[in-house]
């Protein structure tokens, strides 16, 4: 059965890119079927208001409980994860991506303003599991963005979504570590030389040169990725790389 994503927003037109490229064939191949979901549908008002002042006073709006109640009612087949992105949600990473992508599908709420009534998530968790995830340390003018990059992240680890299996199994940080330097032809371009090692055909000596770049950029790049390896993910011959 085709992975289910709605995502409910007050910018639909921000999700338009969902329909085309990568994930339009996927659709279209049945693999991925995608809804989008304007919030204001399920407003109770001639203003068709989304947001309110916040209880305790500061800055900003805080969207209502009430519309998200009713859409979620509308939208959300039960059991389906709702997920929240924002800025206070846990690290949404490859890990999480390769989980959510065995589930039957996920529905996305779109934050805006100062975010939505916490009550909006505690009550939907009485119908399914929900996740407040955060798509890295910085802050948006809303989840749709984050949205397009959960969706991409997750519907490619969809088996026939992305056409070579063998890409998607050698992403960078499937084995906990960052992918390192790739080149094609030409072998010299502005006087630059592909890797020799590269050209040799001896692929003992090109998996090991290329888990040695791998180590090499992640220690360099992302030190706190090599802190959290397990333990023997490195063996002697990555330790004197
Ligand atoms: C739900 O409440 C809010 C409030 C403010 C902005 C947003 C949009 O998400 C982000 O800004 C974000 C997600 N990961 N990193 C940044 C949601």
């Amino acid at each position: 059965a085709a992975f289910r994503v709605d995502v409910l927003t007050i910018f639909p037109e921000y999700l338009a890119p969902l329909g085309q490229s990568l994930l339009g064939k996927a659709a279209q191949r049945g693999l991925v079927d995608i809804g989008v979901h304007d919030l204001r549908q399920w407003t109770g008002d001639v203003h068709r208001t989304v947001d309110d002042s916040p209880y305790g006073g500061g800055p900003g709006m805080v969207m209502r409980p009430e519309p998200w109640g009713r859409a979620l009612e509308a939208v959300r087949p039960p059991g389906t994860r709702l997920v929240v992105p924002t800025p206070a949600g846990r690290p949404f990473t490859q890990a999480v991506a390769a989980q959510w992508a065995t589930e039957p599908g996920l529905v996305f709420a779109c934050g805006r303003y100062e975010g939505i009534d916490q009550r909006v998530a505690d009550w939907a968790a009485g119908s399914g599991p929900v996740s407040e995830v955060s798509i890295g340390d910085y802050v948006l003018a809303g989840g749709e963005s984050a949205v397009l990059v959960m969706v991409e992240a997750v519907t490619r680890l969809i088996p026939g979504v992305v056409g070579n299996a063998d890409s998607v199994e050698f992403d960078s940080h499937a084995d906990g570590l960052l992918e390192g330097p790739s080149y094609t032809r030409p072998a010299s371009w502005q006087g630059l030389e592909v890797p020799p090692v590269l050209l040799s055909g001896d692929h003992a000596a090109i998996a090991r040169w290329r888990r040695g770049q791998s180590l090499r950029r992640t220690a360099d790049r992302r030190p706190d990725l090599l802190a959290a390896l397990p333990d023997g993910a490195l063996d002697a011959a990555d330790r004197a790389a």
